[in-house]
C-alpha cells in the first residue's frame, strides 16, 4: 500500500481538548500527540473518558473545545470491541464499505488477504467466528490506508488465544503499513505487549505517560507503576492482607 511516510509526521495532534457530559466535565484541557508508526496504549479506569476522547478524534462527536489535528485531515480508521460488520453484505462488500472506486473488491481482497481471509471474499458474516469477524473489521479498516487507527478495546472479547494471535497480527500490520495508533485498553499486559507509549488518562488529562521498550528486565517495574497508576496495585496490596 502506501510507502512508510517520515518518522517525524504527526499522526494527530490534540490540543487542550475539554468536553463535558451534561454539565460533567470528562475530558479537561487534555493534550496528545502521536506520530505516525508510533502505538499508543491508552489505560484508566472505567468511566474516566477513554472512549469520550477515541470518538472526539474519530470525528464520531463533535468538539466544542480545543483542536484535534490530523495530518492528512482524513478521517482516521476506527476498530470497536464489537466488529459492526453488516450481515446481508458479503465479506468482501463489508470491507470494501465507502470505497468508491472501481477497484474497489481487488482492494477488499488484499486486505482481507493480510489479515489472512483472503479466500473469504464472498462469504458471510454470521459464518465467522468472533476472531475472523474481528480480522475482518480489522480489514476494513486497512483498506481505507489510514495514517491513524483508533482502537477501542477491540479484543477484550476475545478469548485468550485468540487475542494472542491478534495481537501478533496487529503488530505486524502497524509494522508494515505504519499508521499511528491509539489503542484504548483495560490490559496493562495488553499496552506492554503491543505500544511504544502507554498513558495513563486521570482527571480528564494525561495523567502520566511511558516510553515501552522491550527490554525484558524494563517490564515488570513498569507494569507495576502502571499499575500503582491506575490505582489497582494500591487495592491488589490490600486485598492480600485479608
Ligand atoms: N453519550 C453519553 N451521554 C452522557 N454521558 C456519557 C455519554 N458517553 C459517555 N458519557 C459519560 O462520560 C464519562 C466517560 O465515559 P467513557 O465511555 O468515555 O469512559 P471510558 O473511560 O471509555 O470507560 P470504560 O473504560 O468503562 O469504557 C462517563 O461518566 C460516562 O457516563
Amino acid at each position: 500500500m502506501t510507502a512508510a511516510p517520515p518518522a517525524e509526521a504527526h499522526a494527530v495532534e490534540v490540543t487542550a481538548l475539554r468536553r463535558a457530559w451534561g454539565g460533567r466535565v470528562v475530558i479537561d484541557g487534555l493534550d496528545l500527540s502521536i506520530r505516525r508508526g508510533e502505538f499508543v496504549a491508552l489505560l484508566g479506569e472505567s468511566g474516566c473518558g477513554k472512549t469520550t476522547l477515541l470518538r472526539a478524534i474519530a470525528g464520531l462527536d463533535p468538539v466544542a473545545n480545543g483542536r484535534i489535528a490530523l495530518d492528512t485531515g482524513a478521517r482516521p480508521a476506527v476498530v470497536f470491541q464489537e466488529p459492526r460488520l453488516l450481515p446481508w453484505a458479503s465479506l468482501w462488500r463489508n470491507v470494501a464499505l465507502g470505497l468508491d472506486r472501481p477497484d474497489a473488491r481487488a482492494r477488499a481482497q488484499a486486505a482481507l488477504a493480510e489479515v489472512g481471509l483472503g479466500d473469504r471474499l464472498d462469504d458471510w458474516p454470521r459464518r465467522l467466528s468472533g476472531g475472523q469477524a474481528q480480522r475482518v473489521a480489522l480489514a476494513r479498516a486497512l483498506v481505507q490506508q489510514p495514517t491513524l487507527m483508533l482502537l477501542d478495546e477491540p479484543f477484550a472479547a476475545l478469548d485468550a488465544l485468540t487475542r494472542i494471535r491478534m495481537h501478533a497480527l496487529v503488530r505486524e500490520l502497524v509494522a508494515r503499513h505504519r499508521p499511528g495508533v491509539l489503542l484504548v485498553t483495560h490490559d496493562v499486559d495488553e499496552a506492554l505487549a503491543l505500544a511504544d507509549r502507554a498513558l495513563v488518562m486521570r482527571n480528564g488529562r494525561i495523567a502520566a505517560g511511558h516510553a515501552i521498550t522491550r527490554a525484558t528486565a524494563a517490564l515488570p517495574p513498569l507494569r507495576a507503576t502502571l499499575l500503582a497508576e491506575l490505582g489497582v496495585g494500591a487495592r491488589a496490596d490490600s486485598s492480600a492482607e485479608t
